[in-house]
């Protein structure tokens, strides 16, 4: 996993102080990592438009515009002038050289934005919208530096916004960067040393980005082994039974050794799972919430009390029983709408999705200092899961499983883990990584992917 910083000023500062390293050996390697990539992928002589603001990310752009120069058609837009001490410092350099200013921007093979980075402070106004709109007409090849413009600080963004391919990031990974609205932004993200490696220009941090290699998958290390040495998974079904059933079939896809159907009417199921009215004897791990519709309190209140591992989903998060049971070390899985509906019981916010969605972290933080225990996994374009102070971010996902029933898979899986003595923190990262994987691996196309389509591709990681 990578870490992730809500700001990198304080890094910054600390290369300065520890390391003696100043702004402008700084903003070179930041310009150079964006000249490397530009030098690696496109041939000599492609055009470059470079459009700069007046701040250090405009800065940034004029030190590229000064390495890319000769071997590139380089052209700069400055869209403002040139105010911060660096700005001036590298401008005064560009005018050394005869790199071509233009008046109005243009479609270049590559374009890069360089208007504003970290700085972003205010609203943009109209100008800079048209700008960006303008930009974004272009079929150039898009790259931001360190951030595309119009995300600011928190991962919101602008009514326009810089739409790149790549985002090139200074230094290290940053929060702004993984909220769900910057997705359709950001593009590939490349993270660019700034003087010094990175694992010795990052410090400590609570937040985490999910690689591929932290999904652990349930293989079998004992040759000595029955099915009840990985585990009994209950998935308690309620009025829609199809999600409890949907859940049912990903967690016996996916390792658990029994996986039973709790339901008082009797359902159609596969031979392979097994129903029964009530909780099994031998159960390892609880699954329940998915479409539990209307239910009889008293008997779901025993269930959420039973010793045994458990993740919570859907429905529960509209019924202040849950707020019963965060003492336990649950996994609770909400999309942002049950998360809204469970920081109002839990006297936390009283918030809308659009609030929530505009500060995902924050209240994620809020959720989980209150309940340390509780393994949060909020759902979205980038989901989080997060554990007392510790923040993971899984960015694999994509709009394939933007469909009903995703979730259902989801709570199955991790069911499945825990059902195998999987940690319920464990549980959640390892599912949530194979549910994004088995939707990258469906490559019919991505419209049409449906729950069982998704179970075939996990079975096959
Ligand atoms: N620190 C370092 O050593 C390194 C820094 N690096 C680079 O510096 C970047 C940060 O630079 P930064 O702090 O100068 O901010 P930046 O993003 O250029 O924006 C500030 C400028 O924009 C303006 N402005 C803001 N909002 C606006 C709006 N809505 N509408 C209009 N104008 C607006 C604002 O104007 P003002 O508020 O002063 O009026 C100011 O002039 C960072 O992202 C990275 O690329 C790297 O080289 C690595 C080393
Ligand atoms: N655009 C997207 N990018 C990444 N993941 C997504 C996207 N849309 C949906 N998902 C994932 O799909 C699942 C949807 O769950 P949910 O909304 O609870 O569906 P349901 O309850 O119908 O099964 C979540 O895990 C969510 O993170
Ligand atoms: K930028």
């Amino acid at each position: 996993m990578q870490k992730i910083f809500d700001e990198v000023n304080s890094l910054d500062k600390r290369c300065y102080e520890e390391f003696f390293l100043n702004e402008d050996i700084l903003m070179e390697h930041a310009a150079s990592s964006i000249c490397s990539y530009i030098e690696d992928i496109f041939e000599e002589n492609k055009s470059v438009l470079i459009v700069c603001g007046s701040g250090n990310n405009g800065a940034d752009g004029l030190a590229l515009a000064r390495l890319l120069y000769k071997k590139f058609d380089v052209s700069l837009y400055l869209a403002s002038a040139p105010k911060s001490p660096m700005a001036k410092l590298q401008y005064k350099r560009v005018k050394t050289l005869n790199i071509k200013e233009v008046d109005e921007p243009f479609e270049a093979d590559i374009l890069v934005d360089c208007l504003f980075g970290t700085g972003l402070n205010k609203p943009l106004d109209e100008k800079y919208l048209t700008l960006i709109d303008t930009l974004n007409s272009y079929n150039s090849f898009n790259i931001a530096c360190d951030i595309p413009s119009g995300i600011n600080h928190f991962g919101q963004i602008s009514s326009s916004t810089f739409e790149a391919d790549v985002t090139i990031t200074m230094g290290a990974l940053k929060t702004s960067l993984f909220s769900d609205f910057s997705k359709d932004y950001v593009g590939e993200i490349i993270v660019s040393n700034l003087g010094v490696q990175r694992e010795i220009y990052e410090t400590q941090t609570n937040k985490f980005l999910l690689d591929e290699s932290d999904m652990k998958l349930p293989f079998r290390n004992k040759k000595n082994s029955h099915k009840g040495s990985y585990g009994h998974l209950n998935v308690v079904a309620g009025c829609k039974k199809g999600a409890g059933i949907i859940a049912a079939k990903a967690a016996f896809g996916f390792g658990a050794g029994l996986v039973s159907v709790v339901c008082h009417e009797n359902l159609d199921l596969p031979y392979h799972i097994m129903q029964t009215h009530f909780i099994s004897e031998n159960c390892t791990a609880i699954a329940i919430g998915m479409g539990l519709g209307k239910y009889e309190t008293d008997e779901i209140r025993k269930i959420l009390n039973k010793k045994v591992a458990k993740i919570v989903d859907a429905d529960l998060f509209y019924d202040d029983l849950i707020c019963e049971v965060l003492d336990q070390e649950i996994v609770l899985t909400p999309h942002p709408k049950e998360f809204v509906s469970l920081l109002k019981l839990c006297e936390i916010a009283d918030i809308s999705v659009q609030e929530l969605q505009n500060n995902r972290f924050l209240y994620v933080e809020k959720f989980c200092k209150k309940y340390p225990n509780v393994v949060l996994l909020l759902k979205g374009a980038n989901v989080i899961i997060a554990q007392n102070e510790k923040i993971y971010v899984n960015s694999f996902g994509s709009a394939v499983l933007s469909k009903g029933g995703s979730g259902d898979v989801l709570s199955g899986l991790i069911g499945s883990l825990l059902a195998q003595g999987y940690k319920p923190l464990e549980a959640a990262i390892s599912a949530s990584l194979a549910h994004a994987m088995g939707a990258r691996n469906y490559k019919k196309n991505n419209y049409s992917l449906i729950p069982s389509d998704l179970v075939e591709e996990i079975r096959k990681l």
